[in-house]
């Protein structure tokens, strides 16, 4: 199971500006949806509009203003083991190897050592990296820490996935072949996914389904399915048109 609620969500920042005053920050209000159990969706977005606190606080790390986000029913009250996050900064432990830091969340969750390593081969598998698994990050180029950073927040086996901009510090070349693996990966093992992503086109290859925030407060300013089989073929002049029809809708709003 792996259903991601988002109910009435809202996020207000309280913002000092000079010693006695506060001007308050409505970033969104009201935002509901749900990523069904094994549903990618992304959520696009002009720069500011709110989709890092969104997924922030679905990873449980920013205070939710009002609303509530529940996880197969139940209410998220802080950071947990049912959801697994990857950030665009790899955040990896420079002192554990790539198997060590896949490995990692799994003793949090209290996997026997040796089935760790066993769990961990599994997802160096999935994620294309056999045969660096003693590196250490820093002998690792982008795309390959970022799939370091996939394959730990998969190997915890999450109801969720939360990814945000997981591929922006990428060049334009490797930031596709990640897309390209994150596909192939994700037909494998059908996780849920909230994905947040400002490139329009690596929303269309990737989701079920795309949401457009936009407005302040951020509203849900148009959601669309995108009915395209996988792998998706980004010269297909249908997924082109969803680029278009997105582009739109953020810049309209
Ligand atoms: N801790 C904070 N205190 C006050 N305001 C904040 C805080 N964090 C974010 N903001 C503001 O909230 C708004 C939403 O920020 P957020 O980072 O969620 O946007 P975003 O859509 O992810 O942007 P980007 O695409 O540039 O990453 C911005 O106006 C930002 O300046």
């Amino acid at each position: 199971m792996g259903e991601l609620r988002i109910e009435n969500l809202s996020k207000t920042y309280r913002r000092k500006e000079g010693w006695n005053t506060t001007r308050l920050l409505h970033v969104f209000r009201n935002i509901s949806f749900t990523v069904e159990d094994g549903e990618f969706v992304s959520i696009i977005g002009a720069s500011g509009c709110g989709k890092s606190t969104l997924l922030s606080m679905a990873g449980g790390l920013a205070e939710v203003s009002d609303g509530a986000i529940y996880v197969d029913g139940n209410p998220v009250t802080g950071p947990g083991l049912d959801r697994g996050i990857v950030f665009q900064e790899f955040a990896l432990f420079p002192w554990l190897t790539v198997l060590g830091n896949i490995a990692f969340g799994l003793k949090s969750k209290g996997v026997p050592q040796r089935q760790q390593m066993e769990m961990a081969r599994k997802y160096v598998e999935l994620v294309g990296l056999n045969g660096f698994e003693d590196y250490f990050p820093y002998r690792l180029s982008g795309g390959m820490r970022q799939r370091v950073g996939l394959a730990r927040a998969l190997a915890i086996e999450p109801a969720a996935l939360l990814m945000d901009e997981p591929f922006g510090a990428l060049d334009a070349q490797t930031r596709e072949a990640m897309q390209t693996a994150l596909s192939n990966i994700w037909m494998k093992t059908r996780n849920t996914i909230l994905f947040i992503t400002h490139d329009i086109r690596e929303a269309v290859y990737l989701s079920d389904r795309v949401l457009v925030l936009a407005g302040r407060p951020a509203q849900i300013a148009m959601e669309q399915r995108i009915e395209l089989p996988r792998p998706r073929n980004r010269f297909d002049p249908l997924f082109q048109q969803y680029e278009l029809d997105l582009e739109r809708a953020i810049g309209t709003h």
